[in-house]
């Protein structure tokens, strides 16, 4: 990655020169949930990539369109219009500030929480008929969660088969969010050369066990491979990719991995729209690798004991490209084979 001089008004926001990641990645693993080794699918994808696509997932397209084009209509209204649903902190509309340690991106978005199956009372949607579209479509969503955690749980032999699941869908007072996000054009990339990008979304991994995302056709999304590559995730509207957390790579002592990812603003001439449902646990849930995948095996835990408070707390006082489980590792055990079993 290249950061090159940039305009004024592109401020604190990093430009890119990224020809490499800008190929798309035909290797997304794509999973068809009603088919068989549905589990073993989502296994090996989230052990190699963290990361795939969802198709044959059963969201009806009418639900996710009524939504997109609910957050278009928003995000067209006048900026005073969308300020009044501000700002993000702790939830409502923002405009290129992303969390509160300086991120920038090239992006407006409605920062939202979810209580239960709907919009919480902290996070009034800006219309009826936009709050009526996300509460429906967060319905899907939690569904899809579910099924995929439950997924996660029986191609590793995780039961009951609830198991993870249960600490998103199964709890009242489980931590969900919901984000909508906006990427216009750059027009301010016109002049420079064509393979230059702006940073929509700075690279990060994000905090809970999963989360579901849904954009329209304009690329953008990359996501970094396990050796470190950069590639360009081809946009598919039939599709949701999930993306696994920082708390499953724990909850799995590290077997399936977050994935680092990111957003790019092209010059073309269309915005991007995304909507990601993240899905966590409640404050006070244990994180902690599942003693069940640690029984008869080798393996030492990797992290040490936390709760999702403890965890979010700390999430939200880093900077979004920062490694958030560092601080969470387990000491190194003083024994002089005991890095042998740390895979
Ligand atoms: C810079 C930040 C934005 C973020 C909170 C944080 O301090 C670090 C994690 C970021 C992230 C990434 C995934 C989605 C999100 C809502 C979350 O839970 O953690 C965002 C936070 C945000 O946008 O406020
Ligand atoms: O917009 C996207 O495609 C992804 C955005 C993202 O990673 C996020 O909002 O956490």
């Amino acid at each position: 990655m290249v950061v090159l001089a940039k305009p004024a008004a592109l401020e604190q926001i990093a430009l890119l020169r990224t020809p490499e990641a800008w190929e798309s990645f035909s290797g997304v693993p794509a999973v068809d949930l009603s088919g068989p080794g549905a589990a073993a699918d989502v296994v090996r994808a989230c052990e190699r990539y963290g990361f795939f696509s969802v198709v044959n997932h059963g969201v009806p397209a009418g639900m996710v369109d009524r939504l997109e084009a609910e957050a278009v209509r928003f995000f067209a209204s006048s900026q005073a219009d969308k300020d009044a649903s501000g700002p993000a902190d702790p939830f409502g509309y923002g405009s290129k500030r992303i969390g509160r340690n300086g991120d920038m991106g090239w992006v407006e978005y409605l920062l939202l929480a979810i209580e239960r199956d709907a919009l919480s009372k902290a996070s009034p949607a800006p219309t009826s008929a936009l709050r009526d579209a996300i509460n429906d479509y967060v319905g899907a969503m939690r569904g899809l969660a579910r099924t995929v955690l439950e997924m996660v749980a029986e191609g590793l032999g995780v039961s009951p088969r609830g198991a993870l699941a249960d600490m998103v869908t199964g709890d009242a007072a489980s931590d969900q969010v919901f984000r909508v996000n906006h990427y216009p054009p750059c027009p301010l990339l016109q002049g420079l050369p064509p393979n230059c990008s702006v940073t929509g979304f700075g690279e990060h991994t994000d905090p809970q066990l999963v989360s579901i995302l849904h954009s329209n056709g304009t690329p953008g999304l990359q996501v970094a491979l396990h050796d470190g590559r950069w590639v360009s995730v081809p946009p598919n509207r039939d599709a949701f990719f999930v993306n696994v957390g920082d708390s499953l790579q724990v909850l799995t002592n590290g077997r399936l991995r977050s994935v680092r990812h990111r957003v790019v603003a092209g010059n073309g001439l269309k915005s991007r729209v995304s909507m990601i449902y993240f899905g966590g646990p409640p404050l006070a849930q244990r994180i902690a690798p599942l003693p069940q995948l640690l029984a008869g095996t080798q393996s030492l835990p990797l992290y040490r004991d936390f709760t999702w408070g403890e965890y979010k707390k700390a999430a939200y006082r880093s900077r979004l490209g920062d490694n958030r489980l560092a601080p969470f590792e387990a000491p190194p055990v003083a024994t002089p084979h005991a890095d042998r079993h740390r895979s």
